[in-house]
C-alpha cells in the first residue's frame, strides 16, 4: 500500500523519527503481514519492555557496524537487516556483530577530545577517523555483512498499535493509558466516521488511540467527510515533536494538530467549525475551555456571529480527565451552568490478573512452579501404600540378608561382599523417586507442558493505579420548530386517533371501566346466544 519509501534520517534512540515520507496507510491502521524497511516496529525485549524502532534498510556500514544499523540490548545485538521482511510477531535471535574499527574509532575520538580540552591554543584539533566505505557488489548493490546468530538471547518484533505505542512512546508529559482511553472512547461514542476534539495532545498517547477509533478511510479531498481528530497543544516543543511523529506514522491526515492555547483561542480550525460530536479534554483547567464548546455564545445567546465547534445535528459527548477532585468540582459546576446533562464521574481502577497453570502432583518433575504435593486424597493414599509396600519389602529383604549374614558368618565371609540394594528404597524426603525413567513415565509428557495443571489467576495485591477522574457529560442538540416540522414530514403520524398509553389516572380508570363493561356485555350476549341455541330458538 505504500506509495513511496524515501531514505530515512537515522533515528534517535528515545524519539525515533523519519522524514520525507508520503506513504499513505499508517502502520497503526494496516501494518500488513510482514515488517517493512523504513517503517515503525516495536521491539519487545521482555513483557513490559518495549522499544520503538524505524527499521532501516541495509545500506552498508552503519555507525561502525559491518551489518548495517544495529539495536543493542541487554539480550544481545540485533541488526535491522535480521528484522526486515519477517512476519509480525516473529522471534528474532541475537547476532554476533562485527564492530570492526568502531571501538578503535570511538577511542580515538575520546582521546582526541581529551587532548583538545587539555590544550590551550585555539587551533582546531582534527580527529582522525577511518572513512567508512560502503561496499558495493558486482551488481552495483549495497553489501552488508551477513549477521551470524548469537546465543545471547532473542526479542520479538511487534506491529505498532496504540496500546504498544502507549507503553513505548517517548514521554513528554503524563499520558493517558489504555485502560482509561478504551473506556473514554467507548463512552464518548468515538467510532469510524466520528469527528473528535482533543486537548492537550501532550505525548500523543490518546491521539493514536482516537485516530484508530474514528478512522474510516483517508479523505480524498477536503470536501469529503471522514473520521477525524482535531487535536490542540499549546506547548511549542511538544507541538513540533507531535507534528513530526504524526507525519512519520502517516496519521497526519487523520489527526489535525493545532498549536494553540484553547482557554483563550477555542476550538475552531481556520475560523471554521470542526463539527465535532465527541470531545476529550486532558487539561489542567477544563472549565476554562468549556465555554468554547457551546452551541451558542454563553455571554450572549442571541449572538448570530458565534460559530460553535460542535455538529449542530448531533448531541455532543464530552469527557474531561482530571487528577484531583477539586478540578472535578469546578468542571461539573461549569458544565451545569453551560447546559450539559447526564453528568457523571468515573474512576478506572485497573487491576492486572496474572494467569498461569499450577502443576500439582507427586509424580511431577522438580521444575520451577511445580507443587510437589499430592493432587488429591487418592494420589496421597496410593503413594503411602506404595511407600509402605516398599518399606515392607525392604524390611523383609534386610531380614533375609541378616539371616544370610548370620549363616555366612557361621560358614565364613561370602565372596562379592554386600548385595546391591538398589530397588525399593525411597530416594528423597518426599518419597519421590529421582529415577529419570520413572520421571519420564509419570510426568505427563503426553500433554503439552503449557497445558499441564490447573489454570489459576492471581490479582495484583493492591490497586495502585489512580490516574485521574473521568467526568462525562452530554450536550443535546438544539431542537427548533423547523426540526419538528422536518421530523413530522419524514415520519408522518397516520391513522393515530389517540395518544398511546394514557398517563392521566382518572382517564386510565375510565378507560378500564369501559373495557370491563364491553367485556361483560359481550359475555352476557354470548351466554344468551348459547342458551337460545340449546332451546332451539335460534333463528326463530
Ligand atoms: C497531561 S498532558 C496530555 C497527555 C495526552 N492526553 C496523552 O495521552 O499523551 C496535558 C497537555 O495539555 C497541554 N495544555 C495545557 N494547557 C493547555 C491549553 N490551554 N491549551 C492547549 N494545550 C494545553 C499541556 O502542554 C500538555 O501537553
Amino acid at each position: 500500500m505504500e506509495i513511496e519509501t524515501p531514505t530515512p534520517v537515522p533515528s534517535e534512540a528515545m524519539a525515533p523519527t523519519i522524514t520525507g515520507q508520503t506513504a499513505k496507510i499508517s502502520p497503526f491502521l494496516d501494518p500488513g503481514s510482514v515488517t517493512k524497511a523504513n517503517s515503525l516496529a516495536i521491539l519487545q525485549l521482555s513483557r513490559d519492555n518495549l522499544v520503538p524502532v524505524y527499521l532501516q534498510p541495509p545500506k552498508g556500514k552503519h555507525d561502525g557496524y559491518a551489518e548495517g544499523a544495529v539495536v543493542n540490548t541487554r539480550y544481545g545485538s540485533f541488526p535491522h537487516a535480521t528484522m526486515i521482511n519477517v512476519p509480525w510477531g516473529s522471534q528474532i535471535r541475537a547476532s554476533k556483530v562485527d564492530t570492526g574499527s568502531r571501538g578503535r574509532n570511538n577511542k580515538r575520538k575520546r582521546d582526541a577530545a581529551d587532548e583538545a580540552s587539555k590544550e590551550t591554543e585555539t587551533e582546531t584539533q582534527e580527529v582522525v577517523t577511518e572513512k567508512e566505505q560502503t561496499p558495493i557488489n558486482g551488481n552495483g548493490e549495497v553489501e552488508i555483512k551477513k549477521a551470524v546468530t548469537d546465543s545471547s538471547g532473542f526479542i520479538h518484533v511487534l506491529p505498532p498499535t496504540p496500546e504498544v505505542w502507549t507503553s513505548s512512546l517517548p514521554h513528554r508529559t503524563q499520558v493517558v493509558y489504555t485502560p482509561d482511553y478504551s473506556y473514554v472512547l467507548h463512552r464518548i461514542r468515538a467510532r469510524p466516521g466520528s469527528v473528535l476534539i482533543e486537548a492537550g495532545a501532550g505525548s500523543g498517547s490518546f491521539s493514536h488511540a482516537s485516530a484508530r477509533a474514528v478512522y474510516n478511510g483517508y479523505p480524498v479531498d477536503d470536501s469529503e467527510k471522514k473520521g477525524k481528530v482535531y487535536s490542540f497543544e499549546f506547548h511549542e516543543q511538544r507541538y513540533h515533536k507531535m507534528k513530526q511523529e504524526l507525519k512519520d506514522h502517516h496519521l497526519d491526515e487523520i489527526v489535525h494538530l493545532t498549536h494553540r492555547d484553547v482557554y483563550n483561542g477555542g476550538f475552531l480550525v481556520d475560523g471554521k467549525s470542526p463539527e465535532a460530536e465527541a470531545i476529550f479534554l486532558d487539561l489542567p483547567a477544563p472549565w476554562e475551555a468549556l465555554p468554547h464548546i457551546s452551541r451558542r455564545n454563553p455571554k450572549d445567546p442571541s449572538d448570530k456571529t458565534w460559530v460553535s465547534p460542535l455538529n449542530p445535528k448531533k448531541s455532543a459527548h464530552l469527557c474531561t480527565f482530571s487528577p484531583c477532585i477539586e478540578q472535578v468540582t469546578k468542571t461539573v459546576s461549569a458544565m451545569r451552568r453551560l447546559g450539559w446533562v447526564d453528568i457523571d464521574m468515573v474512576e478506572i481502577a485497573n487491576r492486572k490478573y496474572h494467569a498461569s497453570r499450577e502443576r500439582v502432583g507427586l509424580n511431577l518433575s522438580f521444575d520451577r512452579g511445580v507443587n510437589n504435593s499430592a493432587r488429591d486424597v487418592d494420589e496421597a493414599i496410593a503413594r503411602l501404600t506404595e511407600i509402605e509396600t516398599r518399606f515392607r519389602e525392604h524390611a523383609a529383604k534386610s531380614r533375609d540378608s541378616d539371616d544370610e549374614m548370620d549363616s555366612d558368618t557361621e560358614k565364613g565371609p561370602k565372596k562379592g561382599g554386600k548385595k546391591n540394594n538398589k530397588k525399593g528404597a525411597p530416594q528423597n524426603g518426599n518419597g519421590v523417586s529421582d529415577s529419570n525413567e520413572e520421571g519420564a513415565a509419570v510426568s505427563g509428557y503426553g500433554t503439552a507442558p503449557w497445558m499441564e495443571g490447573r489454570l489459576i489467576t492471581r490479582g495484583e495485591p493492591e490497586i495502585k493505579t489512580h490516574t485521574s477522574y473521568l467526568v462525562f457529560a452530554i450536550l443535546p442538540r438544539e431542537w427548533t420548530e423547523e426540526d419538528e416540522a422536518a421530523a413530522a414530514a419524514k415520519y408522518p403520524v397516520i391513522g393515530e386517533q389517540k395518544v398511546i398509553g394514557v398517563v392521566d389516572k382518572a382517564a386510565r380508570k375510565k378507560e378500564r371501566r369501559e373495557q370491563l363493561q364491553k367485556a361483560t356485555l359481550g359475555n352476557r350476549k354470548a351466554r344468551r346466544k348459547e342458551r337460545d341455541a340449546q332451546l332451539g330458538v335460534e333463528g326463530i
